[in-house]
C-alpha cells in the first residue's frame, strides 16, 4: 500500500507570516493544500492566484489547489500558471465536468473532483476513469476549524470500492481532520489528508503532522 499523504491546508496559517508557516511543514508535508473561495459557492472569501504564486515562491512542496468556486473553469490557467500542480473543482460547480476536467489535464496538472457531504460518491461513476483524485469533502466547504462529519468514512468505503484494484483516482478528504478521523479515514481507503487547524493551530506545525503518520502508521 502506497504511504499516507499528508497536506497541510494554509486556511489555518498566519497569512501575516504565511512564508513562515510554510516553512514549519516544508520537511514534514507531502503537499500544500490551498483553498480558493469565491463568497459564492460557498460563504466565504479567500485568496486567488496572486496569493499561489507567491506560495510558490517560498516552497517545492507540489501545490494542491482547492476550487470552491462558480464557473472554476475561468480560472484553471491562471492557477496553472501560478504554480498549482494538482486542480479540484467540485462537481456541484460543473455542469460540464468532464470539459472541466479536461481543461485541467490539458494544463499539465493533476485533476480532482471535489464532493460536498451531500453528494453521494456514485454521482462520480462516469467521470472516474478521468481524474488522478477526488477530494471528498468531510465538513460543508468555507471555513476551516469545522467538525468531521462522521458519515463521509462510509462515503469513501464506498469509492474505494467503486475504484476497485486500480491506483487511480487517489482519494483525498478535507475537513475536520485529527489524529482520531484521520485513523478511520485511512482505514476506509483515503490516501491523502489534508488537515489546516490541526496542523496550524498548535505550537509546533511539524510535530503536528507526524502525529498524523503515527496515528496512520499501523494501518
Ligand atoms: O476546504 C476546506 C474548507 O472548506 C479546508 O481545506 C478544510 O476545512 C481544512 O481545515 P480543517 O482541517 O481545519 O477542517
Ligand atoms: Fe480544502
Amino acid at each position: 500500500m502506497a504511504p499516507v499523504r499528508i497536506a497541510p491546508s494554509i486556511l489555518s496559517a498566519d497569512f501575516t507570516r504565511l512564508a513562515d508557516a510554510i516553512g514549519t511543514v516544508s520537511s514534514a508535508a507531502d503537499l500544500l493544500h490551498v483553498d480558493v473561495m469565491d463568497g459564492r459557492f460557498v460563504p466565504n472569501i479567500t485568496l486567488g492566484p496572486l496569493i499561489v504564486e507567491a506560495v510558490r515562491r517560498t516552497t517545492d512542496l507540489p501545490i494542491d489547489v482547492h476550487m470552491m468556486i462558480v464557473e472554476p473553469d475561468r480560472y484553471v490557467a491562471d492557477f496553472r500558471k501560478a504554480g498549482a500542480d494538482m486542480i479540484s473543482v467540485h462537481v456541484e460547480a460543473c455542469p460540464h465536468l468532464q470539459r472541466t476536467i479536461e481543461q485541467i489535464r490539458e494544463t499539465g496538472a493533476l485533476a480532482g473532483v471535489a464532493i460536498n457531504p451531500a453528494t453521494p460518491v456514485e454521482m462520480l461513476i462516469d467521470i472516474l476513469p478521468d481524474v488522478d483524485y477526488v477530494l471528498v469533502m468531510s465538513v460543508n466547504p468555507g471555513f476551516g476549524g469545522q467538525t468531521f462529519w462522521p458519515r463521509a468514512v462510509d462515503k469513501i468505503r464506498r469509492l474505494a470500492a467503486l475504484r476497485g484494484e486500480r491506483e487511480r483516482p487517489l482519494i483525498e478528504v478535507d475537513g475536520g481532520i485529527n489524529q482520531a478521523t484521520a485513523a478511520s479515514v485511512i482505514e476506509a481507503g483515503a490516501d491523502i489528508l489534508v488537515a489546516g487547524s490541526f496542523v496550524f493551530g498548535a505550537e509546533n506545525p511539524s510535530a503536528q503532522i507526524e502525529i498524523l503518520r503515527q496515528a496512520v502508521a499501523p494501518l
